[in-house]
């Protein structure tokens, strides 16, 4: 197969390639690039591999950055770009489920590929778009099947986390996990407590963010891989519920997440131990716990504009979208209105702030002015008094009275 018209970040990186080649070493174009050039998906970043050792390719190139050379990859700078360089290599050893004890620099592609975990991603293709498929990656496309190259007990023995990868890819693109390759995944499922909990969020949001999340969960389930991440186990019902709704499409891991807290019924504490077992950032903490409430006030009908307040816009509409999966969503376009409507947005807009009360002799530094300001902008968010500093200095006297 030749690939014509290859997209632009192919193209900019041909003088490299061709350099490499000129110098009589190989050079192809490797792994996702390749695999979503031919499906027809947006390519993000190219990979690269060659026959040069890395102390070849850096004689070669006037700017190169050891980027991870003990693993043969050297990036080479070129026109501001910069193109991760990887010597064809074999591994050996995987005592630990998840990298190679040994790599050892080869000349051969073949043995290159041969190492890699599907055929849709043993894939090579030279500089012109001649595309190299050793492994039947090309029919496993157009068949839309994800199978292990060689034999998947192997190939799942050396990176457990390649179990997740397939369950990833397969929805991701609408694709099936091939028979032998799926009965592997069922045999190894346990390997995956040996994985890294951040690498198997990674590629779980992917699977969720996918075109067919449905059957990544059912994957997950049928394969008991959802036995060995952080609480699944106890929900499996719950995460079958999920697979079932209709029209599944999620955007961004607050989604992804809140639909699981949701569906699981967490309560805010809940939701922190289940994440922080998932090491999710603080920050994906607090936005879940957020949408979450907001999805348990749109479910009872009880969204009140100061809560809207606290959920902010964004949020707000996360959470009134995976309403829409339990059928209980509010109109967006009235609650937009009803959010835009709302006096002020953050704190900052109040027309006082803890300065001017002191100024004024209002109130001192202390705990009673926190108090004192949070009781004003409850007020002006829920329209009772009026944003200007006046009155607000009026109701704060008045307060404090109280
Ligand atoms: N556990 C892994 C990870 C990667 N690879 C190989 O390394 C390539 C690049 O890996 P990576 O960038 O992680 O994945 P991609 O397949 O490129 O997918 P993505 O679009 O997510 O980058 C893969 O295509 C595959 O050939 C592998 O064999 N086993
Ligand atoms: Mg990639």
């Amino acid at each position: 197969m030749k690939i014509k018209n290859l997209p632009d970040e192919f193209e900019k990186a041909r003088p490299v390639m061709q350099k490499i080649e000129a110098a009589g070493y190989e050079a192809y174009f490797v792994g996702g690039s390749v695999r979503d050039t031919i499906i027809g998906e947006k390519i993000h970043d190219v990979d690269i591999a060659s026959s040069a050792y890395p102390e070849e390719i850096k004689k070669l190139f006037k700017r190169t950055v050891d980027t991870g050379i003990e693993h043969g990859t050297v990036m080479v700078l070129d026109n501001d770009k910069g193109y991760e360089i990887t010597t064809f290599r074999t591994e050996s050893g995987y005592q630990d489920y998840r990298r190679p004890d040994k790599v050892t620099f080869v000349r051969s592609l073949k043995e290159d590929l041969k190492r890699r975990d599907f055929t849709i991603n043993a894939l090579a293709m030279r500089e012109n778009g001649e595309v190299t498929d050793l492994f039947g990656g090309i029919a496993d496309i157009d068949k839309k099947i994800i199978r292990a190259v060689g034999n998947p007990n192997e190939r799942f023995n050396e990176d457990a986390l390649r179990m997740m990868r397939a369950v990833r890819f397969a929805s991701k693109l609408n694709f099936n996990i091939e028979k032998e390759t799926f009965n592997a995944i069922e045999k190894h499922s346990s390997l995956l407590e040996k994985i890294a909990i951040e690498r198997i969020y990674v590629e779980f949001i992917k699977m969720m963010k996918g075109l067919k999340p449905k059957q990544g969960i059912d994957d997950m389930i049928s394969t008991n891989m959802y036995l060995h991440v952080p609480l699944f186990a106890d929900y499996r019902q719950q995460l079958s519920n999920i697979s079932h709704f209709k029209n599944l499409n999620l955007n961004n891991e607050i989604e992804v997440w809140s639909l699981i807290c949701f569906e699981f019924g967490l309560n805010r504490e809940q939701i922190s131990n289940f994440l922080k077992s998932w090491k999710a950032s603080n920050e994906v903490i607090n936005n879940t716990q957020t949408c979450c409430y907001a999805l348990n006030a749109i479910q009872n009908d009880n969204m009140s504009d100061f809560l809207m307040y606290l959920t902010g816009e964004n949020l707000l509409l996360e959470a009134n979208y995976i309403a829409s999966f339990y059928d209980c969503s509010i109109d967006n376009e009235l609650l937009k209105k009803q959010y835009s409507s709302l006096p002020i947005k953050n704190k900052k807009q109040l027309a006082i702030n803890g300065g001017i009360l002191i100024k004024n002799g209002i109130l001192k530094p202390g705990p009673m002015l926190g108090k004192a300001l949070n009781a004003i902008e409850k007020q002006v968010v829920i329209g009772n008094l009026d944003n200007n500093t006046e009155n607000i200095i009026n109701f704060t006297k008045q307060y404090l009275k109280e």
